[in-house]
């Protein structure tokens, strides 16, 4: 997959859904492979919007991978496909965890330009979860103008940027209504908000998106509106975004990625210098490897210089909610409680901002930005000089 793109917002309703289909109806029609994943697993509306209730078929008998579903140019897979739009579902995030981990493993995409995930609604939970999951290229935040909206987004960007994900912009829907006889544009949900959102934090508007009532209509009828209306203001609006977001994303290039298996073997000598480069593709690193059993090894891209970081001591430092308090950043995990002898199981990348480390002793959802390594390297290097 060269791309991975969240479609976020913090509040339910705003219209995520429609603007992730008709987004992937756009990156489509320009001639990309487009898969779209709806990890909204609590209101899955995708089968709905996309007018199939088809069920995905297996590979083979008695595999567990399957093909997914394919409609109006895009593979998709929904909860709304396996469990009938019908059932309302209460899952807890453990559960978030495991469905996302089943899409992502178990779902045959094949080559993907682009895959666009339909979010849970939420401002820290389910970020974090899909944030450490999948490799995000980046983030495209719906809101309404709404103060209310725009509140909660200030908070889900606030997740976003604790773990580094880039966010593309902001689109705001629901901005305006044209009215029928005057022309007149009614702003019923509030005046501006999501631009002056994207004004006050620096981040590109991505568009403002009229309220419709083709747009409504598309949804009911299973026929996303870029297909059905494609004319329409508002198709036309979600259509010069989806442009821009192509766009950033070429700017980017694809997502690098790399992972290794740790080597629990005791090492006869330590490797100090790296077996061979992961960097290029817009990483700050130019290699991660394993330097001894219980060290791991990083090497900047910017000034080729290297750090080595005892295992133990970013297991102490992990910085996932279960071992720092979310809201007061107090450390919950205490130093004495990590074994002497724990190693790593798996080291992978995490978009270009972080490496997902899984420790020995089965804890696996620390992601570690590359920012926060650097500094945790300085750290150690400064105390070592004391
Ligand atoms: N610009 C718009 N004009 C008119 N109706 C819209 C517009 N955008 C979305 N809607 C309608 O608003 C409703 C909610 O949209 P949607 O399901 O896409 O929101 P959501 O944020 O994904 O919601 P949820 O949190 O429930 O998943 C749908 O009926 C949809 O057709």
């Amino acid at each position: 997959m060269k791309h991975i793109v969240a479609i976020h917002s913090a509040k339910g309703g705003v219209g995520k859904s429609t603007i992730t289909l008709n987004l992937a109806v756009a990156a489509a029609q320009a001639g990309a492979r487009v898969g779209l994943m709806d990890v909204d697993i609590y209101g899955p509306s995708q089968a709905l919007m996309a007018g199939t209730d088809a069920r995905p078929t297996y590979v083979a008998e008695g595999k567990k991978q399957v093909f997914p579903i394919e409609a109006h140019g895009i593979k998709f897979i929904s909860m709304g496909n396996l469990t009938g739009q019908k059932v309302p579902l209460i899952w807890r995030g453990a559960m978030v965890h495991g469905v996302i981990h089943q899409f992502c493993n178990e779902v045959v995409w094949g080559e993907l330009d682009y895959l666009f995930l339909d979010m849970p609604p939420g401002t820290g939970d389910a970020i974090l979860t899909i944030g450490q999951s999948i490799s995000l290229s980046g983030a495209v935040v719906v809101t309404t103008p709404q103060d209310l909206s725009v509140t909660d987004t200030r908070r889900g960007l606030q997740a976003f940027q604790q773990l580094g994900i880039p966010v593309l912009g902001i689109l705001e829907n629901m901005s305006y209504f044209v009215c029928d006889g005057c022309d007149d544009r009614v702003q019923l949900f509030g005046s501006q908000g999501g631009a002056q959102l994207a004004q006050d934090l620096g981040l590109p508007l991505l568009g403002q998106i009229p309220v419709e009532g083709d747009v409504c209509d598309a949804g009911d009828a299973g026929n996303p509106l870029l297909l059905r209306q494609p004319d329409a203001p508002a198709a036309k609006a979600i259509r010069a975004a989806a442009e821009t977001v192509l766009q950033a994303l070429a700017e980017q290039g694809p997502i690098a990625a790399f992972d290794f298996t740790w080597n629990s073997d005791l090492f006869a000598a330590r490797q100090a210098q790296p077996p061979q480069e992961v960097g290029g593709q817009g990483l700050p690193v130019s290699a991660v490897w394993q330097v001894s059993s219980d060290e791991l090894g990083i090497k900047w891209a910017k000034d080729g210089s290297i750090s080595v970081l005892p295992v133990r001591k970013l297991r102490q430092s992990c910085p996932c909610a279960v071992c720092v308090d979310e809201y007061t950043g107090e450390k919950k995990l205490l130093d004495d409680q990590v074994p002497q002898d724990i190693s790593l199981a798996k080291v992978h990348s995490v978009g270009r901002y972080a490496l997902a480390l899984h420790f020995s002793d089965g804890h696996d959802s620390g992601i570690f930005r590359f920012d926060r390594l650097r500094a945790l390297a300085r750290e150690r290097e400064a105390s070592l000089r004391t």
